[in-house]
């Protein structure tokens, strides 16, 4: 398939933008976090002064056919009343979009039952994946198709030339399908990868591993083809999440990423799109255990870590305010020079 081309970021620039950071009239490195994550927006932006970003969220949903083995601690048709729900604004991500200047968007991506909510948008490419102990999730048609479900809604956004975008989801079951992506891309052994998501415990912790180690045996996902991957495993609104993030990044856009679905939807975007990685903000450290396995892979330091563990994009929309608050300090602060500041 043909993914769209990432801007290639200067490092030459990003040197000018770090020495831009420390003439600014404070101790050096005083802000702190702010300072770097600041410094990665301005270099996505292209300018050491960012304009306050617009910010958009988009909340993919899917079903999946691992669900019938009882992965989780809620039913299937949880994910389309919760779709009801987003679209009625009574969901968390609504309630923290609304506080925070977040334009959101919910998008069925391939839940199993029809959604025809009003503000619900249709891009569902199949109605709930197919169980991966019988064979791959989806076709690679399928697979392909979702990753343009996500470059087309965000072809649909105003074309600001920066902003901030933040991808996350709704599904039931999601968190085993990401343990799985999660494997096939880091190596990583499935105790790490697998854990309570909505809040399974005991034998049926035990019961999600177990099921987890079996589609890995059956399909041994090769990492090198990610789109296989993805096939493999599942499910639909990773593939969205994933075109969503290289779309946004391709218009350089810094994406958001949200908890440890939306993070194992991000290493499936990773793989297909090198030079991603540089436009990816890591919202939150999602009480998932995983969570923390995939930000030590990666070298990663989140900006949040508040115990989430819902998704939706919630961790995004509250790192929001902070990535606003890091642009505002580079654009609007004195230098030492300009405010005649002695310095150190
Ligand atoms: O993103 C996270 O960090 C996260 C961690 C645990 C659960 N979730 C949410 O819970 C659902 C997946 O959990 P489960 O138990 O149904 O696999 C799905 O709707 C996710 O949005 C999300
Ligand atoms: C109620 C509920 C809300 C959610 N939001 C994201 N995942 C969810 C899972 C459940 C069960």
């Amino acid at each position: 398939m043909r993914l769209p081309t990432l801007p290639v970021l200067d490092p030459a620039f990003r040197e000018s933008v770090a020495r831009h950071v420390d003439d600014l009239t404070k101790p050096l490195g005083a802000l702190g976090r702010l300072e770097s994550l600041g410094a990665q927006l301005a270099w996505i932006a292209g300018t050491p002064r960012p304009q306050d970003p617009e910010a958009f969220i988009l909340t993919f949903g899917g079903d999946h056919g691992i669900a019938r083995h009882q992965v989780s601690a809620y039913p299937q048709e949880v994910t389309v009343q919760m779709m009801a729900n987003i679209a009625g604004g009574g969901a968390a991500i609504s309630a923290l979009c609304r506080a925070n200047r977040i334009h959101h968007r919910v998008i069925d991506a391939g839940v199993a039952s029809p959604c025809p909510f009003p503000g619900v948008a249709q891009r569902n490419v199949l109605r709930g994946t197919r169980d991966p102990l019988e064979g791959p999730a989806m076709t690679r048609a399928e697979a392909e198709a979702c990753i343009q479900a996500g470059l087309d809604e965000v072809a649909l956004l105003p074309p600001n030339p920066f902003a901030l975008l933040g991808v996350g989801e709704m599904g039931i079951a999601n968190s085993s399908v990401a343990a799985l992506l999660v494997c096939a891309f880091t190596g990583m052994d499935p105790a790490g990868a697998v854990g309570p998501g909505t809040g399974i415990q005991g034998s049926a912790l035990g019961r999600k591993l177990e099921v987890i180690r079996q589609v890995l045996t059956k399909h041994r996902p090769d990492p090198a083809d990610p789109l296989g991957v993805l096939a493999a495993v599942g499910g639909a609104e990773f593939g969205a999440m994933a075109g969503a993030m290289i779309g946004a990044a391709a218009r350089g856009w810094a994406v958001i990423v949200d908890g440890y679905i939306a993070g194992a939807a991000a290493l499936v975007a990773m793989a297909l799109a090198p030079g991603l990685e540089a436009f990816l903000v890591w919202s939150h450290r999602s009480a998932e255990p995983g969570a923390r396995l995939v930000l030590e892979h990666l070298g990663k330091e989140p900006v949040l870590d508040l115990d989430l563990r819902l998704g939706e994009g919630t961790g995004a929309a509250l790192a929001v305010p902070i990535l606003r608050s890091a642009c505002a300090v580079l654009r609007e602060m004195a230098t030492f020079g300009s405010a005649g500041v002695s310095r150190a």
